[in-house]
């Protein structure tokens, strides 16, 4: 391959990935050598290196062939410093040439392979997570080190991960010369343990007193780990040291974690600690109406019935990765089925994920709260008075009944006094029709059902 042709291969990709991205990543790469099918690349920064090769490698090695060159693989170096250091590969497949499975080295853990998806943009903001968002986005600004480490901690599934990937890529467009590391704490001791193994450790602390930013993500794992915590504290100690930004995350706050040695404790309570709370209705129909935008470019066509979206958020309270799995499944499977999604589909098809993550609101609560907020008799609730005043609100009991339980209709009917089902549907329809028109109404509903759910 010539220059000319590289040349040309680049205008090819500038098609295809975008001005920024090709200014960022693709415009900086200066061909070195192509020999037996193996092209290969100079780049200016090690970080640089494991991105390209992370994110665009495959990319580049397919516009060669599309050109007509024959090639099996993309490599990137760095020249000069980091001479001694492997180059990030890509291959076609996870096997080397000789056939051998490769060694984990061999494609250069510097960093782990940051989401795409993961980042500000696509990271929808309410109360439980505003302050966590406030502070990863301080940090993603890249200006001077004002709270050292950054500690996010959370329940599972909360969006920790995907602050921290989001940091990441903030840095990386605002300022692509600073060395971002993103790595698990497993991974740190992974390679902690392969440098002693493989008597490298000299190579190791460098690499890892060299970045800029250093992101440990489940930082919990090294509780118990003695010599990976030991090494993880001198290397926290060398960063903070030169002011360089550290983002740990973990699963609980630093003073919760069990096993982790003091000293490491409290340096990691030295900073910002912060946390992401479990998510309320209204972040969890922010991030289901965010995802319900992309999959309806995905499957265009497919319809969506009024309400669907705030059930699935009443009623899938896990986390917010049991949230999107549930509108994944419904999305696929309504377009399998060809059907649109409605209330009775979501019943169907997400019955085991809504049985888990029920709030087990009983029925009893829901007659108490509503008698008590029409300030009427509980008693009457299941009684047989027909006058508006009772009935209306033992709709709304009913309602709520339907929609925050998994109980049958013939089920809340014997509890509303062994009302028949049929009666029981009717006060459900009614209701649904009337909180349509009726703002007051809707009002009432949307007020039980938050207090309900508390
Ligand atoms: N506020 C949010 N907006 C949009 N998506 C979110 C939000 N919070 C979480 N998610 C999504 O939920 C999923 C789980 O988030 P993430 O992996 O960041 O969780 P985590 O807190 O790191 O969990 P774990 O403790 O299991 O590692 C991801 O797909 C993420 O994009």
């Amino acid at each position: 391959m010539t220059e000319e042709s590289w040349g040309r291969i680049r205008n090819e990709l500038l098609k295809s990935v975008g001005k920024s991205n090709f200014t960022n990543w693709i415009e900086p790469l200066k061909l070195d050598t192509f020999e037996n099918g193996i092209a290969r690349f100079e780049v200016p920064t090690k970080f640089m290196r494991d991105w390209v090769s992370r994110n665009f490698a495959e990319q580049i090695r397919q516009h060669l062939e599309k050109a007509g060159e024959n090639v099996a693989r993309v490599e990137f170096h760095v020249p000069s410093r980091s001479a001694t250091s492997p180059a990030a590969v890509t291959e076609r497949s996870s096997k080397s040439k000789t056939g051998a499975p490769r060694a984990p080295d061999d494609s250069v853990l510097t960093a782990a392979p940051l989401e795409a998806r993961f980042t500000f943009d696509t990271f929808v903001v309410g109360k439980p997570n505003e302050l966590a968002h406030a502070a990863a986005r301080r940090v993603a600004e890249g200006g001077p080190v004002t709270f050292n480490p950054l500690f996010l901690y959370g329940g599972v599934g909360l969006g920790k991960t995907h602050l921290m990937h989001a940091i990441a890529h903030e840095l990386q467009t605002r300022q692509s010369e600073l060395r971002v590391l993103y790595l698990s704490a497993e991974q740190f001791m992974y390679r902690f343990v392969q440098a002693l193994r493989e008597k490298e450790i000299m190579g190791f602390k460098e690499m890892f007193r060299s970045v800029d930013v250093l992101m440990v993500d489940d930082v919990q794992f090294i509780a118990g780990k003695e010599s990976t915590q030991e090494e993880f504290f001198h290397t926290f100690n060398a960063l903070v040291d030169q002011n360089k930004q550290i983002v740990i995350s973990a699963d609980r706050a630093p003073g919760e974690i069990k096993d982790l040695e003091e000293r490491i404790r409290s340096r990691l309570q030295c900073g910002l600690v912060v946390d992401l709370h479990p998510t309320d209705y209204e972040l969890r129909l922010g991030i289901l109406q965010q995802k319900a935008e992309l999959y309806r470019s995905q499957y265009p066509g497919l319809k969506m019935a009024p309400g669907v979206m705030e059930f699935v958020a009443h009623r899938i309270t896990t986390n917010v990765r049991v949230l999107e799995g549930a509108l994944t499944r419904l999305f696929a499977f309504a377009s399998l089925v060809g059907r649109e999604i409605t209330l009775d589909l979501v019943q169907d098809c997400l019955a085991d994920i809504i049985r888990a993550s029920d709030r087990k609101v009983t029925i009893e609560e829901i007659q108490r709260k509503v008698a008590e907020h029409y300030n009427i008799r509980l008693a009457d609730m299941i009684g047989p008075k027909r006058v508006r005043t009772i009935a209306r609100p033992r709709q709304v009991a009913m309602f709520l009944a339907k929609s925050l339980t998994t109980r049958s209709l013939p089920e809340i009917g014997r509890r509303f006094g062994g009302r028949d089902h049929t009666t029981i549907m009717h006060g459900v329809r009614k209701i649904e029709e009337l909180k349509a028109t009726d703002s007051q109404l809707a009002d009432d509903l949307n007020m039980l059902q938050r207090l309900l759910e508390a």
